[in-house]
């Protein structure tokens, strides 16, 4: 058998020969190829797209190679110089292939080094540039492409230099090229080179600029977007006055804790609470009050309870409490504790006045599996006999 074949646990969503549970690899080239893939571009997925950037760096490099061996056997180059421009061309791709792939530089601002294989790139072109002779603008569409590189990685002021080494390396191959013309060179021909390198740098530089603005504006885009995305679920979700969860939102809160109550075999209690004599507030003293001790009740409630208990306003003046794992003498005192701080609380109305406030709360114990609706009816009940029976108190039921 070999190793291959071992029968192996079958993991998280493998698939099973389903007779014990095992399956067995069969994997031959498709291991050994993901084995090479991973030798060459890590397993970290980020190292991967940094490799495969150098990589088609280095794939560049050697179709420049192969135009340059290419014009040698034609014999438009300078013969001497080819094969030691190819070694270093291509060893110097290859050792920032191998420095990028050994993590040595994961720490660095830029781990990609894509400025330092721009760099190196354009200088490998300016001296391509300096040994083809009469073909060598040939090497002009390759820097462009080169130079293109840079822009979706790179920031301005990298592009920036970028463009200032190009223009200072074919700046000395150009001087080189006005001391020494080819035979054949038309007249004027190095200063037309020239001013075409010129213009795509700065072109490139421009366009970079450009590009970085637009990202800016998507990103400025994406953070507003964000932005009314949660604003929009915070309307969806809560009552607006009080800040608490609204009806929709407390019942899928309540289905949600009431799955949670099966799970873990545990019960919740529910709360209906209820202001008292709350259209009186609202007549004597006016809606804007009755709105304030509305946000006064809120506030006075939730200071008294966890983290983990939801208050959601029920509609009007009516507030439901959800208090999760909890059995119905813990929320008898958790209600008492809220109608105690309620009662002692002085609402400002203006002009001096305060008023005071309080309210009757109907409490229900839900056990796992149990109907919240009924649940709520029973609450509701209890509330009925808590008004009933004069107000400002809680009532089980
Ligand atoms: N200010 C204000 N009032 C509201 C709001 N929603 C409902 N109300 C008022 O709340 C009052 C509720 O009155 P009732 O249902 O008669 O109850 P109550 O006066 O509290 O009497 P009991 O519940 O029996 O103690 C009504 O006058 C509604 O207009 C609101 O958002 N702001």
């Amino acid at each position: 058998m070999s190793m291959h074949d071992l029968p192996v646990a079958a993991d998280q969503g493998a698939p099973t020969d389903g007779r014990a549970g095992m399956r067995t690899l069969h994997e031959g080239d498709d291991s050994l190829l993901i084995r090479i893939k991973n030798l060459l571009l890590s397993r970290d997925i980020r190292q991967q797209i940094r490799l495969a950037q150098a990589g088609l760096a280095n794939l560049l490099m050697l179709a420049c190679v192969g135009m340059l061996h290419w014009l040698d056997a034609a014999g438009a180059t300078n013969h001497p110089y080819v094969w030691p421009w190819t070694l270093s061309a291509v060893g110097g791709m290859v050792a920032v292939f191998a420095l990028i792939r050994s993590g040595r530089v994961m720490h660095w601002r830029d781990p990609s080094l894509t400025l330092q294989q721009m760099l190196y790139a354009i200088l490998c072109s300016a001296l391509a540039y300096c040994i083809t002779g009469s073909a060598r603008a040939t090497v002009i569409p390759i820097l462009a492409v080169v130079l293109m590189f840079g822009m979706f990685g790179m920031t301005l002021r990298q592009v920036t230099i970028v463009g200032i080494f190009t223009l200072m390396c074919f700046g000395a191959a150009g001087a080189y090229w006005m001391e020494h013309p080819h035979p054949s060179d038309a007249p004027g021909v190095e200063v037309a080179h020239l001013m075409i390198i010129t213009i795509m740098v700065a072109g490139v530089v421009l366009l970079t600029g450009r590009l970085h603005g637009m990202r800016e504006r998507s990103r400025r885009q994406k953070a507003a977007l964000s932005t009314a995305l949660e604003r929009i679920r915070e309307l969806a979700t809560r009552d607006e006055l009080t800040g608490c969860f609204n009806r929709r939102a407390m019942l899928e809160r309540m289905a949600e804790e009431s799955l949670r109550c099966v799970r873990n075999s545990t019960s919740m209690c529910l709360v209906l609470l209820d202001l008292d004599h709350f259209k009186r507030i609202n007549d004597v003293h006016g809606h804007a009050a009755g709105d304030l001790v509305l946000r006064g009740f809120a506030e006075a409630a939730r200071s008294q309870l966890r983290a983990t208990d939801v208050l959601g306003r029920w509609g009007g003046e009516e507030f439901l409490l959800m208090l999760p794992v909890c059995d119905i003498d813990h929320a008898r005192q958790c209600v008492t504790r809220v109608l105690n701080r309620l009662s002692s609380s002085r609402f400002e109305v203006g002009e001096g006045a305060t008023l005071m406030a309080t309210c009757s709360a109907g409490v229900t114990q839900c056990d796992g599996g149990e109907s919240i609706v009924a649940a709520i009816e029973r609450a509701d009940k209890a509330l009925y006999r808590a008004k009933a029976e004069g107000r400002n108190r809680l009532i089980c039921g």
